[in-house]
């Protein structure tokens, strides 16, 4: 269970507030208005900004003081965050010896089999100039997966892709989603996104992150802010 509790956040003059919880595991998409402050509800729970007011509990256990890295979450942004210097396998190896030092095999092991499940095999050694949007965001997820951490945050992450690949890789995402147990909230513009994968539903708007709600009920008796963003 992610717990946010009386949360308060912003940049400059906007204002985000959260009181919520959501069950995990499962795949959550977070839907709103562009400006509303998705971004800003991931960037709180990842510890990239700080809550002014609240407490950020996950399974109990008090957050808000942990900076970023010492948080269970893991964030994969729309840019992909791969570094362009560096191979696949490479910038892989990042989530396992995050502050440097050699790899084991095991973990190196590890990596090769990540790569293989996201169908890279065989180009580990590229660098991401040298290989598709879509292989790249395969190699962005699966270096977020490997860090295996329990939270997973999706910003857009599939936005510069085509319609089809989009579609593919959300279906991959809520594949591995399933298969790690892990809790992962998925910003998304799209409706259909939210109906094809995700259960349930946070509505970021007007200045508020609400409670999760099942995504189909959402949908079906929309609250104002939500019939306006999907211009009923
Ligand atoms: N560094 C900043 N300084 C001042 N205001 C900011 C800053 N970053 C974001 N904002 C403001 O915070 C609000 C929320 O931004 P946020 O990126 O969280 O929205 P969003 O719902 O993710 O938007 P989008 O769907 O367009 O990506 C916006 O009104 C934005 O203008």
């Amino acid at each position: 269970m992610l717990t946010l509790e009386g949360v308060v956040t912003g940049a400059g003059a906007f204002r985000l507030a959260a009181d919520l919880r959501v069950e995990a595991p499962g795949l959550v998409a977070v839907i709103g208005p562009s400006g509303a402050g998705k971004s800003t509800l991931l960037d709180v729970i990842a510890g990239f900004r700080p809550a002014s007011e609240g407490r950020i509990l996950w399974h109990g256990q008090d957050l808000t003081p942990l900076g970023p890295g010492d948080r269970p979450v893991a964030t994969l942004f729309q840019d992909n965050n791969l570094f362009p210097h560096l191979t696949l396998a490479g910038n892989l190896d990042l989530a396992l010896r995050p502050r440097g030092g050699r790899l084991t095999d095991e973990a190196r092991a590890r990596r090769d089999a990540a790569l293989a499940r996201m169908g890279l095999d065989g180009l580990g050694d590229r660098k991401p100039g040298a290989v598709s949007g879509g292989q790249q965001s395969r190699a962005a997820l699966a270096r977020a997966l490997l860090q295996a951490r329990p939270i997973l945050l999706l910003d857009e992450p599939f936005a510069a892709l085509g319609p089809a690949l989009r579609a593919e890789m959300l279906e991959e995402t809520r594949r591995v989603v399933s298969e790690t147990g892990a809790l992962a909230l998925l910003v998304t513009h799209d409706p259909a996104d939210a109906h094809r994968v995700a259960p349930r539903t946070i509505l970021v708007s007007e200045g508020r992150a609400a409670a999760p709600r099942d995504t189909e009920a959402l949908f079906a008796d929309p609250p104002d802010a939500l019939r306006a963003y999907l211009g009923d």
